[in-house]
This record gives structure tokens, C-alpha cells and sequence, in this order.
């Protein structure tokens, strides 16, 4: 696993969005051999975006051969609501780039039958060849996607509860009001994430910094679902300083000694 340190938030989205641009080139996607990209949403990966849709602008990258799958949708929010995750990804991202909209996957919340929804995404996934690289956010409690605390490390898409906590982190989009939260939400598993070929975790701001040394320095468990990525063999943690106040002196500087290393992984290589 690697831990990459930056200075703060915005040079975290940066950061990403130069390694999602080495990523689609080193894999070179074409008619018939699409790059398969995971997404998430919130306020973490909001720079990601604006740099990716700079790059695209600038001829850096283009997202017509490229595949997506969002992580999560609440249940039961209309799709054109502020807030739902459809929303969101069309407004932030989507409409400001080249995605052939059908090849844009993101969970439907407002299905007829939530678990037949699940297992469709399941194989959409599996039918695109798997996801090359998935990138996530964590709330405060250590959940990737909606995988609160307790749920199985082998999970897969799925509808899950809300942890009280994330209703709290999340209420600051429902106008302060915990009650306008949805307490569902649809979810892709710890082990659908797991499976993906490379996983890029972005988590910025001291209040997330718990939940990373937990992830990082402590062992796996079901509590703190973003820990389960210490058993993947290709995992990236991208994080600003704020982010590791709650990590040991000796963690931080193994890791910032490693940058040159580290920014390596931005190099343009040609595909193999
Ligand atoms: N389901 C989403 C997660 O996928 C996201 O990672 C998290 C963090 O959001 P933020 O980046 O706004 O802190 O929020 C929600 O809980």
C-alpha cells in the first residue's frame, strides 16, 4: 500500500487527476478495449474533477473509450434532486467532458426492486472486464462508499442502512436537517471495490484523520471498511496533511520520504 502526503486538498485533486491522466494513457483505450474507471462523490474528489475537466479541455485526456461505475446512490431520492448522486456526477463532471453518457453507470436508487438494481450493476461491472482502477472516498467512521461500520469485508452491491454518523456528516447537504437525509442507500461491496485492479483512496481534513490511522496503522477490521485495502495488492491512499495528525511521526516520514518514489507514478510510460 502507498501512502502519498501532499500539502493540502486542492493539491490532493491535483494530484489525483494527473494520475488518472497517466492511467488512461498508459492504458491507451481504444474502440472495443475501454478503460474501466470506479467513482465517488462528495466534497473530497470535487478538485479531481475540476482538474480532470481542465485536462480534458487542454487535449490531456478524453473519456470516449473510457467506462465508468459510480459507488453509491441513496435510495429513494428523485434523480434530478441537488443531492442525489445522478446529480451531482452529471453536473460536476460528466457534462463538462466527452463520456458517451450510456457508458456511464451509476446506481438507481429509485428501482422497482433495489436488489435486482444491485445484481444488474454486479454484472455490468463483470461484462465491462472489471474495474482497472476505482477511486474512493472514506466519511469520518472509516466507510468506503455507504460500507459502514460492520459490514462484511467480502461484500458486494447492495442496499444498506445509514450509520448515524454519516447522516450527521451528510446532513450539511440536506439544509441541516438530519431528518431530510435518506436512510438508504445503494452501495457498491468492500469486496466489488476489492476487486478492482488498482484502488486510489482520496481523504482530506483532520476529521477524516482518525479513520486513516486506522486504515494504515492498525489491522484489518469490519469497524473501519477503508482498513480492508491493506489487502490489496495495488492500493493508493492519497491524503493532505491535515489528514495525518492522528498518524505516528515515524508513519508520516516513511511515507514523505518516499515522494520521489511516489511521483513517479505520474510519468507517462507508453502501454505495454
Ligand atoms: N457515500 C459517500 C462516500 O462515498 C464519500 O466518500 C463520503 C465522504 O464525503 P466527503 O468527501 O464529502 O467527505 O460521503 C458519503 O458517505
Amino acid at each position: 500500500m502507498r501512502l502519498i502526503i501532499l500539502e493540502d486538498a486542492d493539491v490532493v485533486g491535483q494530484w489525483a487527476a494527473r494520475f488518472v491522466v497517466q492511467r488512461v494513457a498508459q492504458f491507451a483505450p481504444g474502440p472495443g478495449r475501454p478503460f474501466v474507471l470506479g467513482l465517488p462523490t462528495g466534497g473530497t474528489p470535487l478538485g479531481m474533477y475540476r482538474n480532470l475537466i481542465k485536462y480534458y479541455k487542454e487535449g490531456s485526456i478524453s473519456f470516449k473509450h473510457v467506462i465508468t461505475f459510480n459507488m453509491d446512490e441513496y435510495v429513494g431520492l428523485p434523480r434530478d434532486h441537488p443531492e442525489s448522486y445522478h446529480y451531482y456526477m452529471w453536473n460536476e463532471f460528466f457534462k463538462h467532458v466527452d463520456i458517451e453518457p450510456g457508458n456511464a453507470h451509476i446506481l438507481d436508487g429509485n428501482a422497482p426492486d433495489l436488489g435486482a438494481e444491485c445484481n444488474r450493476f454486479e454484472a455490468l461491472i463483470q461484462q465491462a472486464g472489471g474495474v482497472h482502477l476505482f477511486i474512493g472516498g472514506i466519511g469520518p467512521d472509516g466507510h468506503i462508499a455507504f460500507n459502514e461500520p460492520g459490514s462484511s469485508l467480502v461484500s458486494r452491491t447492495r442496499i444498506k442502512s445509514l450509520a448515524y454518523d454519516t447522516l450527521e456528516a451528510n446532513k450539511r447537504f440536506f439544509d441541516n436537517d438530519i431528518s431530510k437525509v435518506p436512510r438508504q442507500a445503494l452501495t457498491v461491496g468492500v469486496g466489488t471495490v476489492l476487486d478492482a485492479k488498482e484502488v486510489m483512496i482520496l481523504i482530506t481534513g483532520s476529521h477524516k484523520a482518525l479513520a486513516l490511522a486506522k486504515a494504515i496503522e492498525e489491522g484489518v477490521n469490519h469497524m473501519w471498511t477503508v482498513s480492508a485495502f491493506q489487502q490489496h495488492a495495488q492500493a493508493l491512499f492519497v491524503c493532505d496533511e491535515a489528514a495525518t495528525l492522528e498518524l505516528r511521526v515515524k508513519t508520516v516520514k516513511y511515507f514523505k520520504s518516499l515522494m520521489t518514489e511516489h511521483n513517479k507514478l505520474l510519468e507517462i510510460k507508453p502501454s505495454q
